[in-house]
């Protein structure tokens, strides 16, 4: 990351924020060793007021995408604990909240990484309204869930004509979007033929409906979220480095909730408060034994799950045991590792082999019926279809 006290531009790929248990590390490309301030470990630092012990603050500048500058602030774990509807004790979550509170100050595009179910949208979201646009739309579009050109037209547009079916004009998400801000799920499903299109988008600020001529400024904020490695979908040539670069402005990873076991009681609560629970069911559904139970659990898909699993005791009015392993899917024996290979690579082929033993038990689970499937593993229809024919189970 480079920071200046300055003013001056900041590079587009700033660094990595990777939010550890013990506070965060900020992660430079060259990934150089670093420094502690505050208890967060920053790889480039740079020091305001002398400096010193007990005295160090860290600048850091989004860059903002109407030409301003955003305001440059103290870089330290976020005393408070809960960002709009986010709740964590944790330092790992709280210094990711810490980075949404300062993604909120800015119009710098976002790009939220984390494992499914962690709750990249509800972030999203939160920082759209803690943020100068909360009272603009704000739009989300599901870039797995549709092919190449149902979704160019719903982020773009199209004019009457634009193609076999399109009896009228239509109003794409970007232009709906107008003066608030888009949310790109599953950015990393994005097809590669509306990567260039959606790289000129973000670079000159326009749009240009299906079969129009004619280019739109826009004035929209962008928010992507991905469950995979973009970095490792760049090295293998499925996503374009240079649309990588101009989403990851301010990258803030989602901790797992693996990473986070001392928030589970908390987020529990929460949970429970929105499910409507009678004051027994929490009392029985937070005792110091089940709460326990419920941070040993794995819980594979994160807080999706374990709301899940609470609502199932709620509804059965009973503290169930949580599951062993996740969501059904049995713990996968060790896979052999092959340490020659770069980790980006031996992630992804491990990432890989994962999706496709996932989704081929899946499908022979509920008897090949995809939409079933599709809704038991609450994954959208449209996007199992494609990791099916992606991994060569379905035609
Ligand atoms: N802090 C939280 N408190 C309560 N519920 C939460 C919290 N975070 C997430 N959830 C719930 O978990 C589920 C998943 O959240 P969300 O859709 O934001 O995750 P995600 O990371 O975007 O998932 P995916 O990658 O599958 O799209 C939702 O039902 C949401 O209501």
């Amino acid at each position: 990351m480079k920071t200046s006290s300055e003013g001056v531009a900041v590079s587009r790929f700033q660094g990595v924020l990777k939010t550890e248990r013990k506070g965060a590390r900020m992660r430079s490309p060259d990934e150089r060793p670093g420094t502690f301030v505050h208890g967060v470990r920053w790889r480039q630092a740079q020091t305001r007021g002398g400096g010193g012990a007990g005295g160090v603050s860290l600048s850091a500048r989004c860059e903002a995408q109407e030409g301003s500058v955003a305001p440059s602030c103290p870089e330290r774990v976020a005393e408070w604990a809960t960002f709009g509807d986010l709740v964590a004790t944790s330092a790992v979550a709280r210094a990711s909240f810490d980075w949404m509170e300062r993604a909120a100050s800015c119009s710098a595009t976002v790009l939220l990484e984390g494992e499914t179910g962690t709750g990249k949208s509800r972030a999203a979201l939160a920082i759209h309204r803690a943020g100068a646009r909360a009272s603009a739309p704000f739009l989300v579009v599901d870039c797995g869930a549709l092919p190449a050109n149902l979704l160019e037209s719903e982020l773009f547009g199209h004019e009457k004509g634009a193609f076999t079916g399109a009896i009228q004009r239509r109003v794409g998400a970007f232009e709906e979007a107008d003066g608030g801000t888009i949310f790109l799920d599953e950015i990393g499903e994005l097809p590669s033929e509306l990567q260039p299109k959606l790289l000129r988008v973000l670079e000159n600020r326009e749009i240009r409906r299906l079969g129009s001529n004619t280019h739109q400024a826009v004035n929209v904020r962008v928010i992507a979220a991905t469950h995979r490695d973009l970095r490792a979908e760049v090295q293998a040539g499925r996503f374009r480095a240079d649309l990588f670069f101009r989403l990851a402005v301010v990258g803030i990873p989602i901790p797992s909730l693996r990473e986070r076991t001392e928030d589970v009681p908390l987020i529990a609560e929460r949970i429970l408060a929105g499910l409507g629970a009678t004051p027994a069911q929490v009392a029985s559904l937070t005792t110091p034994d089940f709460l326990a139970q419920l941070q040993r659990a794995p819980w594979p898909g994160n807080v999706r799950e374990l709301r899940n699993h609470l609502e199932r005791c709620v509804v059965f009015q009973s503290a169930l045991p949580p599951p062993v392993s996740g969501t059904g899917v049995q713990t996968p024996a060790p896979r052999s590792v092959d340490a020659l290979l770069t980790y980006a690579e031996s992630r992804r082929r491990a990432l890989e082999s994962f999706e496709h033993d996932y989704v081929e038990a899946l499908l022979k689970l509920h008897g090949g019926k995809v939409s079933q499937a599709a809704a038991a593993a609450d994954m959208d229809r449209v996007y199992l279809y494609r990791l099916l024919r992606r991994h060569g189970l379905k035609s």
